[in-house]
């Protein structure tokens, strides 16, 4: 399948000076105006033709969504919350020859059903999605093609439901990690743009220490919270680093792309709220003792210090490791037998 691109477009740069779409800070607005580089984000989220719903969050002026229908998706659904760029993406979506919809709103907040709906106005789509309860937590395509050649060659549709989507964006920085919690929590229920069995990825920009924290491993001092929610549930890869200067305005830090793939088998079954609160409380005092940790737990919940015992036992614990070395699967561990016996940790 050939991949349909764009026809030539005015440059960027003209579109936000003829409409005088100046970064506005209020959205944490940095622009990225090179297409080798929105390409490239692009080449790292390995959109295709087969997939079945590219997502972009906040699309701006448009150069990512550019190099993501250069790139052949067929359904893309941009989400953008300043209205002023209402032209740039209405005169986007109708030369992309209807493979573009978008919905002005905030990502925050938005029900994902409005994406589904609007990925239904898209030609191609409509035959799919006619049959979709919306509300339910069916596929949204029954489309199986997109999957018989998956790059990793190892994801096996167990039914012709099975779709393929991708979530993209340059995220605005002041709200980046509340969105992504947000989304590894819909992926755990397997909500929204994330439900059924659909192949999800998401390819994010953040500021180059979130970027890091979200893929660090055990041992490593960006060891965090995020990155122990973040890969008991996808498996995550720094894609690409940017150095400031690539943005305009300018912020004050580098960033990132961070690739995330959701793992077939979560670490965690079900919801991610009692591996946070896990996390939360033992990297609260990243630099204790898993002893000086646990105990100070069972002090805060004493109905808890049986399951910790247990916990501690079978995992063979050193008490003398400090909270950044424990692997994800430990930490997931004791989500998973807090969650059986539903006993709740204190937050602190
Ligand atoms: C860092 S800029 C990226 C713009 C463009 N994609 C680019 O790469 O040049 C972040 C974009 O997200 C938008 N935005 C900010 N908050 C948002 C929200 N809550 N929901 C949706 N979009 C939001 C901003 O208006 C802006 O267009």
């Amino acid at each position: 399948m050939i991949p349909r691109k764009l026809p030539p477009l005015p440059p960027i740069r003209d579109l936000i000076r003829v409409y005088g779409l100046s970064a506005d800070q209020k959205f944490s607005q940095n622009f990225i105006l090179d297409k080798n580089v929105t390409d490239t984000i692009v080449q790292h989220a390995k959109i295709s033709v087969k997939d079945d719903l590219v997502v972009e969050v906040g699309p701006g002026p448009g150069l990512l969504t550019r190099s993501i229908l250069d790139a052949g998706a067929k359904r893309v659904v941009v989400v953008e919350k300043d209205a002023r760029f209402v032209p740039t993406l209405q005169q986007l979506a109708e030369a992309s020859d209807h493979r573009l919809g978008f919905i002005m709103g905030d990502a925050l907040t938005l029900d994902h059903s409005e994406i589904f709906k609007k990925a239904a106005t898209i030609p191609n789509f409509e035959q799919s999605v006619s049959s979709l309860d919306i509300a339910s937590s069916a596929s949204i395509s029954p489309v199986s093609e997109s999957l018989t050649e998956s790059e990793e060659g190892n994801w096996t549709p167990l039914d012709d439901r099975h779709a393929t989507v991708r979530l993209l964006g340059n995220l605005p920085f002041g709200i980046a990690s509340p969105l992504l919690i947000q989304w590894l929590k819909m992926m755990a229920l397997r909500q929204g743009i994330f439900q059924g069995d659909n192949r999800v990825s998401m390819t994010l920009m953040f500021q180059k220490e979130v970027a890091e924290r979200i893929v660090a491993k055990p041992n490593s001092e960006h060891r965090s919270r995020l990155s122990v929610m973040a890969q008991s549930i996808c498996d995550v890869k720094m894609a690409y680093k940017l150095p400031a200067g690539v943005f305009v305005p300018k912020p004050k830090v580098d960033a990132a792309v961070v690739h995330f793939e959701r793992k077939m088998e979560p670490l965690v079954p079900g919801s991610l709220d009692r591996l946070e609160d896990v996390a939360r409380f033992y990297f609260n005092k990243r630099r204790k003792t898993m002893g000086h940790n646990t105990n100070r737990m069972a002090k805060a919940e004493p109905g808890v210090r049986p399951i910790l015992d247990e916990w501690i036992s079978e995992g063979n614990w050193d008490m003398n490791m400090r909270t950044q070395e424990v692997t994800t699967e430990q930490f997931c561990a004791l989500a998973c037998k807090l969650e059986q016996k539903n006993l709740i940790i204190p937050l602190t």
